[in-house]
């Protein structure tokens, strides 16, 4: 038997966790006593006092990549778009070039710290996406680094595949516009038209070749996803692309709606995708077509934030029944690996109220990755993952703008502590 929480108080709740780190038992602590009568544990925390949440779990993430854009950030400040800036071949561009250098070691290296820091904020979870390779070669190696950690690291991770982030800069610039033959290229239809060597002057075709990683074992692939965007993949390039990774058995988890309106809700509903992120521009019919497909909307405060954007129309997505998630959109536009900042600015620019934050980022969030049945709430039969809070109320972990070290006592993965306050 692995941890067991023990309220010292007649009517506060425990959790005991199994040795395979899945919660075997949820109740008072008499409760508990009387379903476990005999065992013994190998690890008890006295949580008295203190409150015990699901480990939280970031629905969208960039993780893999090489160098910062801190200038880009004093440019952004300055009044440059996010779109100026990656029309002049920075933004994504520029962390392209610095990937293509970087080895599969240095990526994993940084990887992997990062999903530290993301533990130690009390995610337990996290969604993790390529899209910073546009070829097949580094955004395999991408792959292979997520494919890496999620062996190694204690963190569960679900991996996205999104070699269509960008158009890549030199297909980009060579044609002056979105280039058709970058998206046949991603999808299967350039497969399909030439056929399994599926070689052509821009590179190799990812797509197949991904699912023959996937097949052999060497990769396991989750989520497809593609930048549906004015001036990056066209709502139609967006449907092709997302389709044939449909045909792969990889969930449609995609960026849409967030610059410019691209009907990407009514897309999401049209393909019957798990999620789709952003959403600042969504329409009323996206959102309409969204609720009946149960497509999650995961909201990313930080980036409306930093790009000065409006905010998603989050209370009317709630109305409407949609699923409303939380992710941190951690990436070198938007520096941020911490999920209770995240439900602050949801809170205030969104207008969650902190249960609602709480949901999205914990039973949301897990059912954007399709993982609700076994994450994202503290039920008998899922997995033991929890954070204790110092503190008698929760809310805590959402009212503080910063220094949550000093709230978060403990996160415990599948019934380990992977986290101690110092
Ligand atoms: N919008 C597209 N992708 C990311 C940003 C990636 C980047 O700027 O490097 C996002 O979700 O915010
Ligand atoms: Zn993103």
């Amino acid at each position: 038997m692995w941890p067991c929480w023990r309220e010292k108080k007649e009517k506060e709740w425990g959790w005991a966790v199994d040795g395979d780190g899945k919660i075997e038992a949820v109740g008072l602590d008499s409760e508990i006593d009387a379903a476990l009568q005999g065992c013994t544990f190998d690890h008890v925390i006295d949580a008295s006092g203190q409150c015990v949440i699901p480990g939280l779990v970031d629905a969208h993430t960039h993780p893999v990549w090489e160098g910062d854009r801190v200038h880009e950030f004093a440019m952004k400040l300055a009044g440059a778009t996010y779109m100026e800036v990656h029309a002049k071949g920075g933004g994504i561009h520029y962390t392209v070039d610095c990937v293509r250098r970087a080895s599969l070691d240095q990526l994993y290296t940084s990887l992997d710290r990062r999903l530290t820091a993301m533990l130690t904020t009390g995610t337990t979870v996290v969604e993790a996406k390529s899209g910073y390779g546009l070829d097949l070669e580094n955004e395999t190696k991408m792959l292979r680094a997520i494919e890496r950690a999620k062996r190694e690291h204690a963190m569960t991770i679900s991996s996205t595949y999104c070699g269509a982030h960008a158009i890549p800069k030199l297909v980009h610039f060579m044609r002056f516009g979105i280039d058709p033959d970058y998206i046949e290229l991603i999808s299967m239809e350039y497969h399909r038209k030439h056929g399994r060597g599926c070689n052509s002057r821009r590179g190799k075709c990812p797509d197949p070749a991904l699912r023959e990683l996937c097949a052999t074992g060497e990769l396991s692939i989750d989520n497809i996803d593609v930048f549906c965007e004015k001036g990056v993949f066209d709502t139609d390039a967006s449907r092709r692309i997302l389709s044939t990774g449909k045909d792969a058995g990889w969930k449609l988890n995609f960026h849409g709606d967030e610059l410019f309106p691209m009907n990407s809700g009514e897309l999401a509903g049209e393909l019957g995708a798990h999620a789709v992120s952003h959403l600042e521009n969504v329409s009323v019919a996206g959102i309409e077509a969204m609720a009946t497909a149960n497509t999650v909307a995961v909201l990313l405060p930080t980036t409306a934030y930093i790009l000065r954007l409006q905010h998603p129309p989050a209370r009317q997505m709630i109305e409407r029944g949609v699923a409303v998630a939380l992710g941190s959109d951690f990436n070198p536009n938007a520096y941020c690996m911490s999920m209770p900042l995240v439900m602050h600015l949801a809170c205030v620019n969104l207008h969650l109220t902190m249960s609602e934050a709480l949901a999205a980022a914990t039973i949301n969030a897990a059912a954007s990755l399709g993982l609700s049945e076994s994450h994202g709430s503290l039920e008998i039969g899922k997995n033991g993952d929890m954070v204790i809070i110092n503190s008698a109320r929760w809310e805590h972990l959402v009212y503080q703008l910063g220094c949550h070290n000093q709230l978060i006592k403990y996160v415990i993965k599948e019934g380990k502590i992977v986290h101690r306050q110092q």
